[in-house]
């Protein structure tokens, strides 16, 4: 006998019957499932029954679970059970609660995500799904309304299930209960489902209930006469916002402590109640926005993107403020149309307001927001607004890339050559880019990687290979490089001009601010219109030094000097340690001298605040930094009184690079371009290019034309220069000539081995020992180190680094026997495609 796709090796024949044909045919018979049970974390293994072999990845299933009747996810299936587990010890799956929950694409992307990162399968479903999805999930079971028919076709515990449910007023109830209630309920509803009489569904977890908040609610007469000035004025603020305010609203607008209002309640006067409060994320009404006449080169992407059919993989290379999101909305709105989604991915929630509001005005309450900064009950409530499989949009950073959204239509990845798509730690150290386009070829979806400074390894994989041959059919899918050259309404570039900062010493002028940059801040005052300044750093110095001794002060936990942050004149002088967020008073005199005298280097965004006051006291500031944007709704507030010109000056980080559009811009400075130049990493030439392209690019977006003035110490170098040519195209083939030569990414790939310990020579030991193994004469890998990482100590946590340099055809090391020499005190990262090599 002949069974197709049989391995008669692994079989051995005892007698010939029907079981062995049986079993033949059905290789797949183990199903490994993530339980719905407090407690337990892992993956269990369970044995398909015959009459459930058509189990798929993504079902939702029921299982026995110790004494228990659980829910489950059915992850993957196996040919053979896991050697540890003996084969009669594992148990079958109970039913199938709901066919299809998840589809079966999500659960092969995330194992994709675990293979290459090498990270247990239940650490990616960690990251990918939200908190308490399944662990605090109840199973449900509805009747439907419209059953007509008699029960007597039921089966005895069907009618059971039918009866208690009939006699429920909302005819729901958990399946636990009924399985307290009934014997063998399961078997009853299953029936049920089949026939088509009652409905099963996932109910929010408790702890994600509706968020509730008390309001205080006038209910008093206005004849008050038992109250004090206090409580009398209290109510009058109530009065005047219509009777009716939360109840931390008002104790803010009004200045009171709660117990006060709680004596206005004793008295009579209000009522404090629980109220719900919407969770969705606040966001101010919006005009309706029409599309808008595309340009020609927008013309042609946005052609070239809707011609695509099934997965390909498009760079789309568009100029600061070349009206790249235009082409986004529009290349979404048909497949909105059609009843599909999107999800486009943003490097950073400082951006998104202003980008989510583009997208709510175009597409209204279609758009929905997704980031680690969302509260698990908001996280939660989203993923269900996606399940439901309406079409719509998703807008999120790197975590939203598993976002489970039905009937994908396109994946766009905007500012895509933005180091926070990686993830550093913890694992999985994943690449929000290379997520995404696995996750498109799984869909067979299209998927678009927009930036004015493409990286190195998109332009290498789609410019260079679409030079080589239109339509390159890799394992990706079509690839297509599309390029904006112009801005919006051929508004010109801005032109930079380059200040040689030692020149200014040498002629003099001891102040941060150049001379050019001094005239251009007094120029955007007389003229009224706007400015924005580039510091890489926040706080006020980056360290302080005594000036007698030379003294510097130091983090107590982290090989680190502190960072000086003193906000305004009268405000705290604080010392802050930027890694472990230490925190300690200034000292007013040397710590180890008692010398008085002592000094601070280097500028960040409140220093410059601070000389900007007393060099150009009318100029009004703004800082935008993460120190001032730290509450929920900072970024658009600050960014909506900027647009609202209630400031002239944006002083600012990184944050301001990202995709800021604010028409009124004319003069965009950088205090100091060196910060960025010199660090040890083999990306920072890039990084340095990308970030002052993108802060530059915030210039002379409207009618006004702009100018970008870039202070530096090295004038000459490469970086400085292609920057003040716009010229993405020779610094790129440069920096890619370097790499080349040195087998770095894009061409070559690294691994980097983390290693840290509170115990610092036990660390030491490992990574000798780890590197040792590595150099196995098999290795056809390079490796570098180990060495201690460039600040050995963090939060008290030693700090050692093993790189891995992997050619073309090199293999792998063997992780297992890696993972086997490193005890449990050090821990072990294993990030891959590493990017923030500090
Ligand atoms: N076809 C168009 N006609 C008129 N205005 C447009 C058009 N397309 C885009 N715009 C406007 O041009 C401005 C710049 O567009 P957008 O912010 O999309 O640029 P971008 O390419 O994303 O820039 P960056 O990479 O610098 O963030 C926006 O204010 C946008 O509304
Ligand atoms: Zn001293
Ligand atoms: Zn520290």
């Amino acid at each position: 006998m002949y069974i197709p796709g049989l391995d008669w090796s692994n079989l051995i024949v005892a007698e010939p019957g029907a079981a062995y044909q049986f079993e033949a045919s059905q290789s797949k018979r183990w199903i490994e499932v993530l339980v719905d049970c407090p407690g337990a974390t892992g993956i269990y293994t369970y044995k398909l029954p015959k009459e459930m072999l058509s189990i798929q990845p993504g079902d939702i299933l029921s299982v026995p679970f110790g004494t228990q009747q659980v829910g489950a996810i059915a992850i993957r299936l196996l040919e053979r059970p896991p050697a540890n587990l003996a084969t009669d010890k594992i148990r079958e799956v109970e039913d199938i609660i709901s066919a299809g929950f998840f589809s079966s694409i999500y659960w092969e992307l995330l194992q994709k995500v675990a293979e290459y990162y090498y990270t247990p399968l239940m650490q990616v479903i960690k990251v990918a799904l939200p908190p308490g999805l399944l662990g605090k999930s109840q199973r449900r079971i509805r009747l439907k309304p419209e059953i007509t028919l008699s029960a007597d076709v039921l089966s005895t515990t069907a009618r059971q299930v039918l009866q208690l449910l009939q006699a429920q007023s909302t005819g729901d109830y958990s399946i636990t209960y009924l399985q307290r209630q009934v014997r063998g309920a399961n078997r009853g509803v299953k029936e049920l489902l089949r026939r088509g009489w009652v409905e099963s569904y996932l109910e929010a977890p408790k702890a994600t209930k509706p968020k509730l908040q008390k309001a205080v609610t006038l209910v008093g007469s206005g004849f008050e006469t038992d109250v004090t000035p206090r409580q009398r004025e209290i109510l009058e603020i109530l009065r005047r916002r219509g009777g009716d305010m939360w109840l931390s609203e008002l104790l803010q607008v009004s200045n009171a402590n709660s117990s006060t209002v709680k004596a206005l309640e004793q008295k009579g006067y209000v009522v404090i109640q629980e109220r719900e409060m919407l969770r969705a994320e606040n966001s101010p009404q919006l005009a309706a926005d029409a599309p808008k006449t595309l340009t020609p080169a927008q013309t042609q992407a946005l052609a070239a993107i809707t011609s695509l059919n099934g997965a390909a993989q498009v760079l789309l290379h568009g100029v600061t403020g070349s009206g790249k999101t235009e082409v986004y909305l529009q290349a979404i709105a048909p497949l909105l149309a059609r009843g599909q989604s999107a999800l486009v991915l943003v490097p950073e929630i400082g951006l998104t307001p202003q980008l989510t509001d583009r997208f709510r005005a175009r597409f209204g309450d279609k758009v929905c927001v997704y980031h680690s900064a969302l509260s698990d009950g908001e996280r939660y409530d989203t993923w269900r607004q996606m399940l439901t499989g309406e079409p719509q949009v998703v807008i999120g950073t790197r975590s939203a890339v598993y976002s489970p959204l039905p009937k994908l239509g396109i994946i766009i990845l905007d500012e895509e050559h933005d180091s926070s798509f990686k993830q550093d730690s913890p694992i999985p150290t994943y690449h929000a880019r290379n997520v995404a386009q696995w996750r498109a070829e799984l869909e067979n979806c299209p998927l678009v990687l927009g930036s004015a400074t493409p990286s190195l390894e998109s332009w290498v994989g789609l410019k260079d290979k679409e030079t080589r041959r239109q339509g390159d059919k890799g394992g990706r899918g079509d690839r297509y490089y599309l390029s904006l050259p112009e801005r919006i309404g051929a508004r010109p570039l801005p032109p930079v001009e380059v200040i040689d900062m030692r020149h200014e010493l040498h002629l003099g002028n001891r102040s941060i601010f150049s001379r050019s940059l001094q005239t251009a801040l007094q120029e955007i005052q007389a003229t009224q219109q706007q400015g924005i300044l580039f510091i890489h750093r926040r706080g006020h110095s980056t360290f302080v030094s005594c000036r007698s001794c030379g003294y510097v002060v130091e983090c107590p936990n982290c090989d680190v000097s502190l960072a000086y942050h003193h906000a305004e004149i009268g405000a705290s002088q604080m010392l802050q340690c930027h890694y472990c967020n230490y925190v300690r008073s200034h000292p007013r005199s040397c710590p180890d001298c008692g010398s008085p005298y002592l000094k601070f280097f280097g500028s960040g965004t409140q220093k410059v605040a601070q000389e900007l006051a007393q060099q150009f006291p009318q100029l009004r500031i703004i800082r935008f930094d993460s120190d001032t944007t730290r509450t929920k709704g900072a970024h658009r507030e600050l960014l909506t009184r900027f647009a609202n010109k209630e400031a002239d000056l944006l002083v600012g980080t990184q944050m301001l690079t990202k995709g800021l559009d604010l028409p009124q811009v004319t003069l965009v400075g950088v205090i100091a371009a060196d910060g960025l130049l010199h660090l040890a990493d083999y990306r920072a030439s890039e990084r340095a290019f990308q970030t002052l392209t993108q802060v530059a690019g915030r210039a002379g977006r409207g009618e006004d034309s702009g100018r970008v003035i870039i202070q530096t110490y090295t004038p000459e170098h490469p970086v400085i220069q292609a920057v003040a040519r716009h010229e993405y195209e020779p610094f790129t083939a440069a920096e890619l000539e370097q790499r080349a030569a040195l087998n770095y990414p894009p061409y070559g790939r690294l691994i980097l081995l983390r290693l840290s310990s509170t115990d610092a020579e036990q660390v030491e030991q490992v990574a000798l020992n780890i590197a040792s193994i590595l150099r196995s004469p098999e290795a056809t890998y390079e490796i570098l180190g180990p060495a201690p990482a460039s600040i050995v100590r963090v939060a008290n946590r030693y700090r050692w680094q093993i790189l891995i340099k992997l050619g073309d055809a090199a293999n792998l090391p063997n992780w297992d026997e890696v993972r086997s020499h490193c005890p449990p005190v050090v821990s072990l990262t294993i990030d891959v495609d590493p990017l923030n090599m500090m």
